[in-house]
């Protein structure tokens, strides 16, 4: 890329070059040549500059672009896309990917200065349409379509109106013929985002939010991973897409006096934008006994699978079918996502949880939907329509999903997962569901299991060693030992236990197939047999000591069924002050793949004995007596 700054300047300011507006959603973008790309970079105070990046840039030449077109030194920014702060390389950012700029070293409160535009007007120079469609998925054509149509609105003078009710900035956009067609809603005047038009306002992007797991600017593409989650549109979650969207009506706030105001200049802003639904009332308004089964049903699935933590009834839109079809009947249709898939388990907000519909059983198709779904291809789908979108979101989507999975199998309704979802409170305590004690759990199995490998692969090194030092003695220890396990062992040892790490091996191997002491004293006493002639075989002992031991928690935690499977694992007094935070009781972010692989593995088998203790109403009270929580069931 050329260092050339007039040409930069010219060509990527706001951000210059902007190849043929495909605004207008009505002709489908064509992929970038490899190695092209459109991004789009918010800073934390809402600004939204449009760049394309060519092959050789990297996160440096951005930069120095944005220090050209936003005054910030390049050393004082860091270029951010969901999880990663990119720090040379760009290869990862794909076609569409909404950048964030942030500053170092600052107090990111929305009072600190805003990284505005220097010099010229960036957006007035932005020749991009009015709405584009960040993404390119098939699910976007219905958003299409009301882009055309707002746009065409547009030209005739039909400007969109804010949006009274909510606590964010929303705005209706309109037809041609001045009907609602959409609900936009800008990410930076989101609750607490810097630009929030109803005085909810104090965090730069980026900062945690009214969740704590959701940070302030990312409500919108949680919308949009919502809308692409209902396949088959099964929940009825309005088509709803991330654009960028220029117009006169948005909000800015003043960062010295505070004052909101519109600026009468066009801006450009990332934003949700979904398609409105006309409605009758909200849930809220209406009396729930006519609401569908299968409706409730339906958004509750959805609700589960994304963990939603504000599914209150304003939510849920409701629209009387009088006219179309039987007396009384009516819709619902979910909306406002943007507090869903927190990065970690949190408490769930599901009204219908107390509702009668959510205690019938699900129904064979719906059994069928739940089947289907495939949390892993799922996250994969996300992972590509929405590149901003955190590992960590996308690991409480697994979990969830694979809990909806489990339990519908097992035979729970609605009410009873989502109440295994839900936090209790006790005495203004905030107490982890049993969905995250589950989870704490599987955890600690995975700890001990960590700490047993790691005490094994200290034993195999000590058992390598002793071979060697066999081998120089001239001495035939293998063989020996061999000797000393056929006695000693019920199991018999094949040719392979030619060295010590076999002999492990086959140590492990069998101690997996057994279920009393016997094994265990014995494969000691084996140890025990060998520990004169070389005292670092007694480190094997231990070793051999802790897989059994460990083993004989695994196995009583996946096979219990009557005498309390939380009472077997070694941290039975536990109390809730140990738990980590009181609005984070499990962390789900900092596992390397293969722990979260093996997390996973643990938590699937916890599942059966913890369904089995709700179905008789014993699980709550015993998780929590062993975690040392009270809790009066
Ligand atoms: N898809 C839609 N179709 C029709 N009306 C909608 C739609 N989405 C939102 N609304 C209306 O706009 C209002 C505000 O929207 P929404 O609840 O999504 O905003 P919010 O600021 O996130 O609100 P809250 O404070 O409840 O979280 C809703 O109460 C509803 O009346």
């Amino acid at each position: 890329m050329s260092l050339d700054v007039d040409n930069l300047v010219h060509t990527e300011m706001a951000v210059a070059t902007f190849e043929g507006p495909e605004c207008c959603g009505n002709k489908r973008r064509e992929r970038k040549p490899s190695g092209r790309r459109r991004i789009f970079v918010q800073t934390e105070t809402g600004c939204v500059l449009r760049m394309e990046l060519d092959r050789s840039d990297n996160a440096h030449t951005v930069k120095r672009k944005l220090q050209l077109a936003l005054n910030v030194p390049t050393e004082e920014s860091s270029l951010i896309c969901g999880d990663m702060v990119l720090k040379n390389d760009l290869s990862v950012v794909r076609n569409d990917s909404p950048l964030l700029l942030t500053r170092n070293f600052l107090n990111r409160s929305s009072s600190t200065p805003c990284l505005s535009p220097t010099g010229r007007d960036l957006q007035q120079r932005d020749r991009s349409g009015p709405i584009e469609i960040l993404g390119f998925s098939n699910q976007f054509v219905k958003t299409k379509e009301l882009v055309k149509d707002i746009v065409k609105a547009m030209k005739i003078g039909i400007e969109p109106i804010p949006v009274r009710s909510g606590l964010g900035g929303a705005y209706y956009f309109r037809n041609s013929h001045g009907e609602n067609v959409a609900i936009v809603k800008p990410t930076d005047e989101e609750p607490y985002a810097p630009n929030n038009p109803k005085g909810f306002v104090g965090k730069a992007l980026g900062q945690p939010g009214l969740k704590r797991k959701v940070w302030v600017g990312e409500t919108g593409f949680r919308e949009v991973a919502a809308y692409l989650l209902d396949h088959d549109h099964f929940a009825s979650v309005p088509s709803t897409a991330l654009v960028k969207v220029t117009h006169t009506i948005f909000n800015v706030n003043d960062r010295v006096s505070g004052c909101m105001h519109q600026s009468e200049k066009q801006i450009s802003k990332i934003a949700s934008l979904q398609q409105f639904i006309p409605h009758d009332f909200d849930a809220s308004d209406y009396g729930t006994s006519s609401f569908p089964v299968s409706a409730i049903h339906r958004i509750g699935i959805l609700d589960i699978r994304i963990l939603n933590t504000d599914r209150h009834a304003g939510n849920l839109l409701v629209r009387k079918l009088d006219g179309v079809g039987g007396f009384g009947q009516v819709a619902l249709v979910p909306i406002d996502h943007g507090l869903c898939l927190p990065e970690s388990l949190e408490d769930p907000y599901f009204e219908w949880i107390h509702w009668p519909q959510s205690s019938i059983p699900f129904s064979d198709d719906e059994l069928d939907y739940i089947d289907c779904l495939d949390p892993l291809r799922d996250s994969d789908m996300l992972r590509m329509e929405l590149p901003m979108i955190r590992e960590a979101c996308l690991r409480v989507l697994v979990i969830c999903t694979i809990f909806l999975k489990e339990a519908a199998a097992f035979g729970l309704c609605l009410a009873e997962i989502g109440e295994m979802m839900s936090r209790e409170f006790q005495g203004g305590e905030e107490e982890p569901s049993e969905l995250e004690i589950i989870c704490i759990e599987a955890r600690e199995i995975l700890e001990q299991e960590e700490t047993s490998t790691s005490e094994t692969e200290k034993g195999d090194k000590d058992v390598i060693q002793f071979a060697i030092d066999c081998e120089e003695q001239e001495l035939d220890c293998t063989s020996i030992i061999e000797e000393k396990l056929k006695v000693a062992s019920p199991f018999q040892f094949g040719s392979r236990g030619a060295n010590g790490r076999n002999l492990l091996s086959k140590l492990e191997e069998s101690a997996a197939v057994d279920e009393g002491e016997e094994l265990f004293s014995s494969a000691d006493k084996c140890a025990g047999l060998v520990q004169d002639q070389k005292p670092n075989v007694s480190k094997l002992s231990m070793s051999m000591r802790n897989i059994r031991l460990g083993e004989r928690s695994w196995q009583h935690l996946g096979t219990k069924q009557n005498s309390g499977y939380l009472n077997g694992t070694s941290s039975g007094n536990r109390s809730v002050n140990e738990l980590p935070g009181s609005s984070s009781f499990v962390n789900l972010a900092d596992m390397d793949v293969e722990e979260w692989t093996q997390f996973l593995e643990n938590f699937r088998v916890l599942l059966y004995p913890a369904f089995v203790d709700r179905k008789s109403g014993n699980i709550s009270q015993r998780q929590r007596e062993r975690l040392g929580i009270s809790c009066k069931i």
